[in-house]
């Protein structure tokens, strides 16, 4: 699993790291600018000798970058030209040092549209155009771009601006917020940029879609912060001390008793109050499913799932969900519809379990069955007074200690997932709100999030000024925070919290793009594999993570021309090539 990571805890980690000894500043921005260069010589061979590089620097130390960039590309021989946001005499001294270093090499310019146009001017004589870098802002963006920094950047995509061939961002585009994914101000859209390269961990704001829309392709660089120090062990102790502020004898002997990863990871906590990690989720939370057993002897070991269906005319929605909690390995599926509803689905299920809910008197009834160990609700339910109390029997009876049928084990709670109308009605309904429990799973699209969450939709809406910008993961935390239990927050860009705070990232962008899945029926199908998973024995945040995992690589798998039906056929494909 990845972790990734907000500013401040990268520049903790790089903070301590310094405090250590480990590794001076200058040597990180050294690594990271040397990064870059093999980056892009990775990405584009064709690119050497003779080619040609603008790049763009800040006033901090994404321009240091900027500054070692140039020196490191005009010694592989490229034409290079550099230009300068702010003052040379206001750089922070690392990017001070590679400036002076830089300056003993070549030009540096004042940036401003003017200059950018004039230089290209100059350029078309030889008809090549540069690859421009962009070293603008990285972690430091505190603020909005100013307009004229913005013109600049606009000019670099729009067609009758600059021309040039390729557009690599040192961090991040310039102007987002690297904890968020937005745009400070939102005043302006993000570069395109063809290559991003970033430094020890991608950051949370590189997998939100604002931010991944604009980046074609995301590499992240080691500037070795996860190797062993090599240093002298007192000499970090001393400065990982010195650093803290521990002065006394004894703190000092308590944190030398620490191993050296403790010591340097309570050096990082201490800088910055870390949150539980932000995952990314990646090919290895499927291997949950492995851990799980695939195979069994007994189709009741691995859990009934009971989804609930609308009425006639209806049922699409509850099929699609019932045959992902199938496929994905729920024991049994029952699918409960309306009495005059059963005809319809009876012609379209073989493999599924029918049966008939008149009412929620006939819900409770059924649900005394304790091998009931999930639920799906909401997708094609409808929102009437007879589904809301459908709704209220399913959270009731599957409280811990309330249900009559109490799932899995002796004490847990029947797990849910509440998704589509079901969410609807929770938004309308404090009492049913309040009836959430640690079992439930979450699903809401932005509409429903906003419909359910109106204060925290309306904070994660509003145009953001400062960073770090209130994100999606914030969004999502505290969503889960306030429901008590786990919410899946979904989009291209999925967040999955609990109350707890565990959070992952589930990003269907860069190599993982699936744009097909946002098809009519395939949030269905997700809330089918969550509430098979949850029959199989797996824990709310873990079968949320697995199924959203496993439902893009489904999509991946299948390629254009996905319909949800394909989903769930989809999965053997995929749990055969996981080795499950
Ligand atoms: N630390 C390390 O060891 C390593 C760091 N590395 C690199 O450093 C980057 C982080 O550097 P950083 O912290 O200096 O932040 P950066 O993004 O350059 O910007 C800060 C400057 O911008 C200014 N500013 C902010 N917003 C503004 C606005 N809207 N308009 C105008 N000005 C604005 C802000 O001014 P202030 O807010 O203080 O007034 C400050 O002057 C990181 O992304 C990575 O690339 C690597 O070399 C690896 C080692
Ligand atoms: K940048």
């Amino acid at each position: 699993m990845t972790e990734l990571l907000t500013a401040a805890q990268m520049r903790a980690i790089e903070e301590a790291a310094i405090a250590s000894g480990q590794v001076t500043g200058l040597e990180l921005m050294e690594r990271a600018g040397r990064g870059v260069v093999e980056a892009i010589g990775e990405e584009w061979p064709e690119l050497r000798a003779g080619s040609r590089a603008v790049v763009l620097c800040g006033p901090g130390n994404n321009g240091g970058d900027g500054f070692v960039v140039a020196r490191l590309l005009w010694q592989a021989g490229w034409g290079v030209e550099v230009f300068l946001y702010g003052e040379p005499g206001k750089l922070p001294p690392d990017a001070r040092v590679n400036y002076e270093r830089w300056v003993e090499l070549g030009a540096v310019e004042a940036l401003n549209e003017d200059a950018l146009f004039q230089s290209e001017a100059n350029r078309s004589l030889d008809n090549q155009d540069p690859v421009v870098i962009d070293a603008l802002f990285g972690t430091g963006l505190s603020r909005p771009l100013t307009q004229d920094i913005g013109r600049c950047l606009s000019s670099l995509h729009h067609t009758d601006g600059i021309s040039f061939a390729k557009h690599v961002s040192v961090e991040c585009p310039s102007g987002v917020c690297i904890d968020s994914g937005e745009v400070l101000g939102r005043d302006y859209l993000p570069t395109d940029t063809d290559l991003c390269v970033t430094f020890h961990r991608a950051k949370v704001g590189h997998y939100t879609t604002a931010l991944a829309q604009a980046v074609g392709k995301l590499i992240v660089v080691d500037i070795g912060l996860d190797r062993d120090p090599g240093a002298d062990l007192p000499e970090i102790y001393a400065g990982l001390s010195a650093m803290l502020g521990i002065s006394t004898q004894a703190g000092v002997e308590e944190f030398r008793a620490a191993a050296l990863s403790e010591a340097m990871e309570y050096a990082q906590k201490t800088l910055v109050e870390r949150d539980e990690p932000v995952v990314l989720l990646q090919a290895g939370c499927a291997e949950e499913l492995g851990k799980a057993g695939w195979t069994g002897e007994h189709k009741y070991s691995y859990g009934h799932a009971f989804i609930l269906s609308g009425g006639v005319g209806k049922g699409g929605a509850a099929r699609l969900a019932a045959r992902g909690a199938l496929r994905i390995g729920a024991g049994l599926v029952t699918v409960g519809c309306p009495p005059g509803a059963l005809q319809e689905n009876a012609a379209a299920l073989d493999a599924v379990m029918l049966r008939s809910v008149a009412d929620s008197e006939a819900l409770r009834d059924m649900l005394e069955d304790p091998r009931i160990n999930a639920i799906g609700v909401g997708p094609g339910l409808g929102t009437g007074a007879r589904e809301v109390d459908l709704v209220r029997a399913v959270l009731e009876t599957s409280r811990d200690g309330k249900g009559r049928g109490s799932g899995s084990g002796a004490g847990t709670a029947r797990r849910l997932v509440i998704d589509a109308d079901a969410l609807t009605l929770l938004a309308k309904d404090e009492g049913l709100f309040g009836l959430l429990h640690k079992g439930c799973v979450l699903t809401p699209h932005g509409g429903e999030f906003a419909r359910l969450f109106p204060d925290i939709a309306e904070r994660l809406e509003a145009v953001p000024q400062t960073g770090p910008a209130y994100s999606k993961v914030d969004a999502t935390r505290e969503a889960a925070v306030r429901a008590g239990c786990v919410v899946l927050f979904k989009g291209p860009d999925t967040v999955i919290a609990a109350p707890d705070g565990q959070c992952s990232v589930n990003a269907a962008v860069y190599e993982r793009a699936a744009p097909w899945l946002a098809t009519a029926g395939s949030g269905d199908v997700l809330a089918g594999f969550i509430t098979g998973l949850l029959a199989r024995g797996f824990e709310p945040m873990q079968a949320a993570e697995t199924a959203v995992w496993l439902h893009v690589d489904c999509a991946r798998s299948f390629g254009p021309g996905l319909i949800a039906d394909d989903l769930p056929e989809e999965l053997p494909t995929v749990l055969r090539r996981l080795g499950l």
